[in-house]
């Protein structure tokens, strides 16, 4: 007899994700033996693999999500010749979160993973709570994919988590880039991968349930203090109600289809933003003025970026006010952007910079 068809369709999933790693070109971290210095918590596999074999890391939270994921890993790797570890981040934010990571730990060793390793985060205080430890998280990921030489770090995101991303973006009323929500392969080199991003929740916990594996409910995820939560207990479900089942597959085809359309948009921009410049770099009012708004508002706030505007801090007003020196010009003084950088029109130039 087969396994569960949710163990199957994770096990599928992450089947197909090891192997595009296996057939890119560019690796994303070169790959040097396994270290086995400072953080470094080898478990009983160690050796087992040949060192210079790829290894792929799965970013565990012991949820029930990325427990599926690491079963799934330690499950497919081997029989593709891939070393399979994991790592599990502590933020700190509640009483005993470094006893748990020590439990996410032995539960990584358990299912065969080797490295692994738990890594404690000094969470910051910039943007929201979540903003902040999603930072701290992510940078403690990058930190031990590159101490181990890793090939990809595997994160657990579902379709249901893409179907909250999406109407996260749609109630701050954002353009089509934020609808398009989490890429399948994201981060430098393309080293995150998202497996799990077209099954559902209920899929992971299913799978997690049937193998007996132990998770642990984040109590984060179900308190209303946090948008994201309200929207995944009071939110979706009310939509559902209202809509009918298939609002989650929906709003996840919603983000694909963004996807492409802010992929093309992008590419076009990219083009417009040589085509709309003069012999000396500046922009030409009048070229700027003939391109589709979307297009136009990309090349503005490219040009704003590469002026030293923080892209982080560069919100959509920001760019409608650039634009306005475009569209809506009648003798207005020079725009100031955040990073310090200032946009005016000098004649039929438009000048971004530093100022
Ligand atoms: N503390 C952590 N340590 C390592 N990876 C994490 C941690 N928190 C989240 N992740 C990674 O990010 C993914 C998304 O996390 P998030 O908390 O947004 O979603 P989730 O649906 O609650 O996931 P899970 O059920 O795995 O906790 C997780 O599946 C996991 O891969």
């Amino acid at each position: 007899m087969g396994p569960h068809p949710a163990v199957a369709a994770i096990r599928l999933a992450v089947r197909r994700v090891l192997h595009d790693i296996l057939t890119d070109d560019e690796p994303a971290t070169p790959r040097p033996a396994p270290r086995r210095t400072g953080a470094y918590t080898g478990g009983h596999r160690a050796g087992h693999e040949p060192p210079s074999s790829p290894l792929v890391l799965v970013a565990c939270s012991g949820g029930a999500d990325s427990m599926a994921l690491a079963s799934a890993l330690a499950f497919e790797a081997p029989k593709l010749g891939i070393r399979a570890g994991g790592v599990t981040v502590d933020h700190g934010l509640q009483p005993g979160s470094d006893a748990r990571a020590g439990e996410v730990v032995l539960r990584l060793r358990e299912l065969g993973l080797d490295p692994v390793e738990s890594v404690a985060v000094r969470v910051g205080r910039t943007g929201g709570p979540e903003a902040a430890a999603r930072d701290a998280r992510y940078a403690a990921l990058d930190a031990a994919a590159d101490h181990h030489g890793a090939e990809a770090i595997l994160l657990g995101h579902t379709r249901d988590d893409q179907a909250e991303t999406v109407l996260l973006g749609l109630a701050r009323g954002s353009g089509i880039r934020s609808l398009s929500g989490m890429a399948a392969v994201s981060g430098a080199g393309g080293r995150y991968r998202r497996p799990f991003l077209h099954l559902d929740r209920q899929t992971a916990r299913k799978a997690c349930m049937v193998q007996s594996l132990p998770v642990w409910d984040d109590p984060h995820n179900a308190d209303p203090a946090y948008t994201r939560s309200r929207l995944r207990h009071e939110g979706l479900p009310a939509l559902e109600k209202a809509l009918g089942k298939g609002v989650v597959e929906a709003l996840a085809r919603t983000a694909q289809l963004s996807r492409d359309d802010a992929d093309a948009l992008d590419a076009w921009a990219v083009q417009a933003a040589t085509a709309v410049r003069d012999a000396t770099g500046l922009l030409e009012c009048a070229k700027l003025y003939a391109l589709p708004p979307a297009v136009r508002r990309r090349v503005l706030r490219s040009a704003a970026i590469e002026a030293g505007a923080p892209a982080g801090s560069l919100f959509a007003r920001h760019i409608e006010e650039v634009d306005r020196l475009i569209t809506g010009w009648r003798g207005q003084g020079a725009i100031n952007l955040p990073g310090k950088v200032v946009a005016q029109r000098q004649g039929g130039r438009l000048v971004i910079r530093q100022g």
